[in-house]
């Protein structure tokens, strides 16, 4: 039997890191996906076959009749972290540990960009190992699963990415619960910085400033929550479009100053802010952990514009939509 499920990117509207501290956040699920293939072995193994992760460092000798390739085992087993410990959560669910399952994945989602890709790589292991291992979860299950994937890799993980993954749409999270906001055409362009920042060390240089100075930091974060209620107010006003759009955009450019301040941008990311801003966007703010990845801006009329102002200051710009579906149960084969 092999079993084919995907999962989508996201981006984080508004919200990132203060979400972490339960305060809100909203975030929509993108039209990039993550696919991954599911079988067993007869190793009793867990085989991994990430085709996009690349390895930075690999030694190779040779000798008469053998070559040896050598690279950063450390980093190998690192970077594979999300889909490892995912399988594990998985076969420990379906109290089948024995059992060696093989995963081959594929991505349409840059890898440490902000776009959620461990979120959704995590979401469509799950989805594909439960549905081999013959387990029926929700996309609701499913969402938990991959939240416990994220906090047992990177030590704290608000669960929003995984939520957004397995459920899809434009959702409204705090601690745990989502609530559908809702669907709104938001013309968006995505601009990636083209370098990758760690989740993990980025939530945890945030938490160390917070408890350096709490009395500081605490303000911004209960800050970045209000511009998230004050975001939501307007998602849900029967305002026209284009008077919403110059609102979002002004509570976007707050949050940006505030992750600015947090220490999370970069000479880059802020580089093709102010390229987007000039371009005409009415909001631009980092979306995800930043430390690079990426940044978005709400551009209505200007997406071309400003996806060349992102070109010329030198990241890559996506124009990406805001996909309804979540994880997706793609082939079931005998
Ligand atoms: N296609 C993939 N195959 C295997 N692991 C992946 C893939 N994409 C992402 N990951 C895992 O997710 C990690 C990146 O997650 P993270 O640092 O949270 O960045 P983001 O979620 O913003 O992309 C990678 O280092 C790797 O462990
Ligand atoms: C920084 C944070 O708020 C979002 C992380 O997003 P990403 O891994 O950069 O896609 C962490 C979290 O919510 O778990
Ligand atoms: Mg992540």
């Amino acid at each position: 039997m092999r079993v084919l499920a995907s999962a989508p990117a996201k981006i984080i509207l508004f919200g990132e890191h203060s979400v972490v501290y339960g305060k809100p956040a909203i975030a929509a699920a993108i039209d990039l996906r993550t696919y991954v293939w599911a079988e067993f072995n007869n190793k009793g193994a867990i085989k991994i076959e990430a085709k996009d992760i690349k390895v930075p460092g690999l030694t190779v000798s040779f000798s008469e009749d053998e070559i040896y390739f050598e690279s950063d085992y450390g980093k190998a087993a690192e970077v594979l972290s999300y889909v490892r410990q995912a399988i594990e959560l998985v076969r420990e669910e379906a109290d089948k540990n024995g059992n060696g399952v093989t995963v081959s994945i594929t991505s349409q989602i840059p890898v440490g960009a902000g776009l959620g890709s461990s979120a959704a790589v995590a979401v469509a292991t799950i989805g594909a190992v439960s549905r081999l291992l013959g387990l029926e979860l929700s996309n609701e299950e499913i969402a938990k699963l991959g939240h416990k994937v994220e906090l047992l890799v990177q030590g704290a993980s608000s669960g929003i990415d995984p939520t957004v993954s397995a459920i899809g749409g434009f959702l409204h999270y705090e601690k745990g619960k989502f609530e559908h906001l809702p669907f709104m055409e938001l013309p968006i362009v995505v601009g990636y910085t083209g370098s990758s920042g760690s989740t993990k060390e980025l939530v945890a240089m945030v938490r160390k400033t917070y408890e350096e100075m709490p009395e500081v930091i605490d303000p911004i974060l209960v800050s970045m929550g209000k511009i998230v209620d004050k975001a939501r107010e307007v998602l849900l006003s029967e305002l026209d479009d284009e008077v919403r759009f110059v609102q979002l955009g002004r509570l976007m450019n707050i949050n940006h100053g505030l992750l600015d301040a947090l220490g999370v941008s970069t000479k880059k990311l802020s580089e093709l802010v102010y390229a987007a801003r000039t371009a005409g966007a009415l909001g631009v703010k980092i979306t995800g952990a930043g430390g690079g990845g990426c940044m978005y801006a709400l551009a209505p009329g200007k997406q071309s514009e400003v996806a060349t102002a992102i070109t010329i200051a030198g990241g890559t710009p996506m124009i990406t939509k805001i996909s309804d579906e979540g994880l997706r149960i793609e082939e079931v084969l005998p």
